[in-house]
């Protein structure tokens, strides 16, 4: 018998005998501090249908309110939630019994969920009831992998407001749709395969935006002297997912910003295919940006240019 073997480059990997403890423990815990001072950190669980990737994300949330609310963190904060879901282009409030809401910009370039409530939490039980009823209205349909496959992103959008400063943390939870291939849609016809063709291309824009802006970073902390330098273009107008997204994808944000990919997989002979698909996908997303002091982001901000940046910064940019 002939073997093909296959080699993948990611950080870690977790087998069937791991516990999402151990997951959160090794990854996700330190978002939780950097977000409460005031960094934006994000967390995408990919995969195909039925890998497991609303279970990990539903358990990761309940740890990180546990480690959020307990108490130990430093500092005055307020935390507020906003759980939508994205199905296309339309977006609904899943804590508001999954009423539509609109994706709008504002003046200031920041997409705004219009119409989303926003609900202030008070601690541990409170965020974790808040996340559970979120999750009982999530849109579900069966596919031939899962049950109750969810066909729509869920985005859970922890804001941590600073009461000393004003200033805010935030955190996105991101349980993405399965990326289903065709043939597992096939016998449900057109509106399905429409559907899983528009969450494939989300999921593909949202693979160009974290590269670009993995690149775009690493073009900004090696040559930040170098204004002219062309910095590379980040898609995220392209699809709804990476427009809510802005704080994290927006290449004139100089916010501190850190990215964590999960990628599910179905440890099966059958789903072969689909497994390799999607840590080929993971491999493309680990992209080794240099480390950034952090106040650097802030030192490259126009506010700290000298004269002779702002030269070279109008000569490129104004006409
Ligand atoms: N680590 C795990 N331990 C035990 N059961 C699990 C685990 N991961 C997933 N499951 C179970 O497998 C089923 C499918 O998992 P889940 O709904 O999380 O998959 P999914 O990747 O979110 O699927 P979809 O993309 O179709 O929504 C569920 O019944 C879930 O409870």
């Amino acid at each position: 018998m002939w073997y093909i073997s296959s080699d993948y480059q990611i950080d870690r990997l977790f087998n069937v005998d791991s516990t999402t403890a151990e997951i959160y423990k090794e990854f996700v815990v330190d978002l939780v501090p950097y977000a409460w001072n005031g960094g934006v950190g994000t967390l995408f669980a990919y995969g195909q249908t039925g890998s497991g990737k609303t279970f990990t994300v539903s358990r990761l949330e309940q740890l990180i309110a546990e480690t959020m609310m307990n108490g130990k963190l430093e500092g005055k904060r307020e935390v507020y939630l906003t759980i939508i879901d994205l199905a296309g282009n339309a977006a609904f409030d899943l804590l508001n019994e999954r009423e539509p809401i609109a994706l709008r910009e504002d003046s200031l370039g920041t997409t705004q969920l219009v119409g989303a409530q926003e609900n202030k939490v008070l601690n541990v039980d409170h965020m974790k009831a808040v996340v559970e009823r979120a999750t009982s209205f999530r849109r579900t349909a069966p596919t031939l992998k899962n049950p109750a496959s969810s066909r729509s992103h869920a985005i859970c959008r922890i804001r941590i407001r600073n009461t000393t400063n004003g200033s805010d943390g935030l955190l996105y939870l991101v349980d993405l749709a399965g990326s289903e291939a065709a043939r597992d849609v096939a016998v449900h016809g057109a509106d399905r395969m429409r559907e899983t063709k528009q969450i494939n291309i989300s999921l593909s824009v949202l693979k160009d935006c974290i590269r670009a802006k993995a690149e775009a970073d690493t073009a900004k902390t090696l040559y930040r002297q170098k204004l002219s330098q062309k910095v590379p273009h980040i898609p995220f107008r392209q699809s709804a997912l990476t427009r809510v997204l802005k704080h994290v994808f927006d290449p004139a944000s100089t916010r501190a910003c850190r990215t964590i990919v999960i990628a599910c997989v179905n440890p099966s002979l059958a789903d072969v295919g689909p497994t390799k698909n999607t840590l080929r996908f993971a491999e493309l997303l680990r992209v080794q940006v240099p480390l950034m002091d952090e106040s650097d982001s802030e030192k490259n901000s126009a506010m700290y240019w000298t004269n002779m940046q702002l030269r070279e910064w109008i000569k490129e940019n104004v006409s």
